[in-house]
């Protein structure tokens, strides 16, 4: 059966993690940097250089009672046995559960992930393939230039203005559309506002420029 898709909110929830290696600590990561609340759980000490700031850890055995609370469990350890345990007892306790060392035993598995501000791109291969689904992940962040991260800015920001505005939603497509045409990508990479600002006031009205919709252009470019 296909898997289904979903972006889940976990700011301020607790997630469990059992096992400090690299899988383990990947997912810690993953979960900090979207502001859950991290417990993680290592027989072993982490490396010095887990970075892994905000999140509770507690080395030693794993035990049932780490999983009180918890949203989303991850068993990331090395030990099958372990793992199948901890897949029970999360279940038991009503949370989602991952199981890094087998996709068929998990309630949900992690996508390869790109990010450019608020644009998320994720690849699955439904478990069969973890290498590829990170080689799609290269290829996709290559593609996808940080200049996307402003022309999400842009588009949010029209949005935002047209539905105040209380216009057809159909006009949000067809806008994009043509500021892609215009090349808005290009001239976004180049990082000069005059020629951005000709192009978004000839297309969707006088007055209209980076400045009004509330866009700044990242550093770095000129
Ligand atoms: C089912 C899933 C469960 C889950 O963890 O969510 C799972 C399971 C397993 N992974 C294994 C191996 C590897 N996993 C990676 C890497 C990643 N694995 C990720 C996700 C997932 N891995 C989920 C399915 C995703 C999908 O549908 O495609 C990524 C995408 C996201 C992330 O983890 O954040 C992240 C890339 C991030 C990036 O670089 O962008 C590498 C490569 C590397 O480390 O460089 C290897 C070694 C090469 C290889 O074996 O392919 C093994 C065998 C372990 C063993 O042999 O013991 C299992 C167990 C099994 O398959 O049974
Ligand atoms: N899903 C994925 O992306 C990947 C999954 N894997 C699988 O994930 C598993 C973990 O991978 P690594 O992090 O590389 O392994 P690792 O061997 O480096 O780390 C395992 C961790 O589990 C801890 N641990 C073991 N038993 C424990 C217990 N009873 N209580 C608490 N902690 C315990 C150890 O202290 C260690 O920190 C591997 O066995 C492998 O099958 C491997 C590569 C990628």
């Amino acid at each position: 059966m296909a898997d289904y898709p979903v972006l889940l909110q976990v700011q301020n929830r607790l997630c469990v993690v059992v096992g400090g290696g690299p899988v383990g600590i990947r997912k810690a990561r993953g979960l900090l940097h979207c502001g859950a609340r991290v417990r993680l759980i290592s027989l072993r000490p982490l490396p010095d250089d887990a970075f892994l700031s905000g999140a509770e850890i507690v080395l030693r055995d794993y035990r049932p009672a780490d999983l009180e609370g918890a949203f989303l469990v991850f068993a990331a350890t090395d030990d099958p046995v372990v793992n199948a345990a901890i897949c029970t007892e999360a279940r038991s306790r009503g949370a989602l559960v991952n199981r890094a060392d087998a996709g068929e035993g998990s309630d949900f598995t992690l996508p390869a992930t790109v990010r450019r501000g608020d644009l998320t791109l994720a690849v699955s291969t439904a478990g069969r393939s973890p290498a590829l689904a990170a080689l799609a992940g290269e290829r996709l962040s290559e593609s996808f230039g940080p200049e996307w991260a402003t022309l999400l800015e842009v588009a949010a920001a029209l949005r935002q203005k047209r539905l105040t505005l209380q216009e057809k939603t159909e006009y949000n497509r067809d806008i994009l559309h043509r500021l892609l045409a215009g090349n808005l990508l290009a001239l976004i990479a180049e990082g000069d506002v005059a020629p951005i600002d000709c192009l978004l006031e000839s297309l969707c009205g006088e007055g209209l420029t980076l400045e009004h919709l509330g866009v700044r252009l990242p550093k770095g470019t000129k």
